[in-house]
């Protein structure tokens, strides 16, 4: 991925190169210069007017360098701008693919935690160390020290002396950062794992009397990632005295053994000067030695944690290419699900059929894998056995956006986004008109509701809007899938929170459209079985099992789990009622 963004970017470091190189041979040229003005000035052969042009050179040189030292870092800052955007934008594309399997392994904060904090360490990297950055600093000290050499090769000797050893401790620096950089990425994703957490379920906590437990927790974690932050840059901040040692020990060497060749006149003063302008200058390609060397430590603990997750095989396989005629049965056909380390199956040997414009009511207690059964037909997992099919296409043979235009789910728990009630609605048909919207509000009995919110329609819902109660949130999840064209409706226990008489209109409503779309097919999963008495067929799950099935009078006559089970609900509606 990295290599492959440098190619795509490769103007970019090409002219941040060509703007280095510029640097590096205006700095070489500088000293040399100084020198032998230094020289010319001593000798006598240099005053006045004639100045004017050697000193002019020189400052327009400096100039040069500090323009092309800030061209050349925007250059840098922008390609490592895009490549963050990229990572994220490549992050969000792989995250999207996966199935609930994966993000059931996956915890929300962490992923924020590398979407944000790693994207943004790895972009560091990239704009400062690992490309142009690194190697021309790195060239620009070998110049450097080249010229050094070419002054006089045994003072220029004796100088660099210290620097193999210099090398030897950035080596164990950058070892140790490495590591602590990824322990304190990784708590900094703990970190953020526990904000998710504890905003997501801050009415539960506090509820359970929670809060400062929570908060205990929070301080621990915020303090043990503030704990491994300090120790990356403990580490990083060895660079500094290493370099600095070493340019005291080089200068040192430096005066001692150039002042005694001066005193041989083995070397001008002139060289000597410019000799030690040229160890001045190294200072700084060190200290950006030892800063980039951070920087790309740090960029590359947060690539291994990136790597796996952008990398991460796809739980969910997008390879089918089949069309799906109008009017498709479904069929499933020995119908198997274990989920990973559970005791028992969740779903053993289920058959059934489901014809365009039927409805099929699911009901058995809870646990009885009701809910896995539309996991399965929304392809969040794939059965173990047995299988699922469309017009007589398996499922896995039809691509995943025909399979979720063909049908809309609506979950026990919806979420709304935030956005306005009439954004929520028209999610599952972008375009919508407002009376398209609202007749579809109306079918989902939530018009009425919905009419009285502060500013209606426009009224804004989700986390940062007005808070819909429980069926009101499962209502406008109906409308919403409602409005979209989708030929199988499915109700995972959709309607538990809204009332009995509620619950009677929006059957009434569904049966109604009918007559509009005859084709539509509807799955009901609910609890209470007046929800399914006017399905075609009804199954009743147990464990996993088909233990009945028929329409409701059948089923009545059958006198097994679903007739006691009616009979048991019947008193209690009119206990209630009384
Ligand atoms: N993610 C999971 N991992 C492991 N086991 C699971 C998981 N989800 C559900 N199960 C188990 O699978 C079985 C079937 O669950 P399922 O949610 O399909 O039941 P259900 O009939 O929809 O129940 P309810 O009416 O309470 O929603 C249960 O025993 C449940 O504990």
């Amino acid at each position: 991925m990295l290599a492959t963004f440098v190619r795509e970017h490769w103007r970019a470091y090409a002219s941040a190169a060509a703007m280095l190189s510029c640097i590096a041979a205006m700095t070489v040229w500088i000293p040399r210069q100084v020198g032998h003005v230094v020289d010319a000035l001593v000798a006598g052969k240099l005053q006045g007017p004639a100045l004017i042009e050697p000193l002019s050179l020189l400052v327009l040189a400096g100039l040069a360098i500090y323009l092309l030292r800030v061209g050349w870092r925007l250059t840098l800052f922008k390609a490592a701008y895009r490549l963050g955007a990229r990572l994220r934008t490549r992050l969000f594309a792989r995250l999207a693919l996966q199935g609930p399997a994966y993000f059931q392994q996956q915890r929300t904060g962490d992923l924020m935690a590398l979407a944000t904090n790693d994207i943004d360490t790895v972009e560091m990297a990239a704009g400062e160390a690992m490309l142009a950055g690194f190697d021309g600093t790195q060239t620009l000290l070998l110049v450097l020290a080249m010229m050094t050499l070419s002054i006089d090769w045994r003072l220029g000797l004796a100088a660099l002396l210290p620097f193999p050893l210099m090398g030897l401790a950035f080596w164990w620096i950058s070892k140790h950062l490495h590591e602590a950089a990824q322990d304190s990425l990784t708590r900094f994703g703990d970190l953020n794992q526990q904000v998710q957490e504890s905003l997501a379920g801050v009415r539960t906590l506090r509820a359970l009397g929670l809060v400062d437990r929570s908060r205990q927790r929070f301080g621990a974690l915020a303090d043990s990632a503030a704990e491994a932050a300090f120790r990356s840059q403990r580490w990083e901040a060895a660079y500094e005295p290493a370099v600095g040692m070493t340019l005291a020990a080089a200068y040192a060497i430096a005066l001692a053994v150039g002042g005694w060749l001066v005193a041989q006149r083995e070397i001008t003063i002139g060289q000597l000067t410019a000799f030690t302008m040229y160890l001045g200058q190294l200072i700084w390609p060190m200290f950006a030695a030892g800063w980039v060397l951070s920087l790309l430590e740090r960029g590359r603990a947060a690539w291994a944690r990136l790597a796996p997750v952008l990398d991460a095989p796809l739980t969910l396989a997008d390879a089918g290419r089949a069309a799906l005629p109008p009017g498709a049965t479904l069929t499933a056909e020995g119908l198997s699900f274990r989920f990973p380390g559970a005791k028992r199956p969740a779903l053993e040997a289920v058959d059934l059929t489901l014809a365009p414009g039927r409805t099929l009511g699911i009901v058995g207690a809870t646990g009885a894998g009701k809910s896995t059964l539309v996991r399965l037909l929304l392809r969040q997992a794939e059965p173990d056995a047995g299988r699922l099919l469309l017009a007589d296409v398996p499922l896995p043979d039809l691509p995943l956006a025909t399979l979720r235009a063909h049908i809309a789910w609506v979950p026990q728990e919806p979420f709304l986004f935030s956005a306005s009630v009439a954004d929520n609605i028209a999610l599952a048909r972008p375009g919508a008109t407002p009376a398209d919207i609202e007749a579809a509000a109306r079918l989902a009995a939530v018009h009425d509701d919905i009419a009285r919110l502060p500013q209606g329609y426009a009224t804004e819902v989700g986390e940062r809007g007005v808070t819909l109660s429980g069926g009101q949130r499962q209502r406008v999840a109906i409308a919403r899938a409602l409005l979209s064209d989708a030929a199988l409706l499915v109700l995972d226990d959709a309607l538990s929170a809204v009332d009995t008489g509620t619950e009677t209109a929006i059957l009434d409503h569904l049966r109604e459209l009918r007559a509009a779309r005859p084709d539509r097919s509807v799955i009901v999963i609910a609890h209470r079985l007046s929800a399914v008495m006017d399905a075609d067929e009804v199954i009743v799950l147990k464990q996993g099992h088909v233990i009945e099935r028929g329409t409701h009078a059948q089923l009545l006559e059958l006198g097994g789990w679903y007739a006691a089970q009616w009979r048991y609900q019947q008193i209690e509606a009119s206990l209630e009622a009384e």
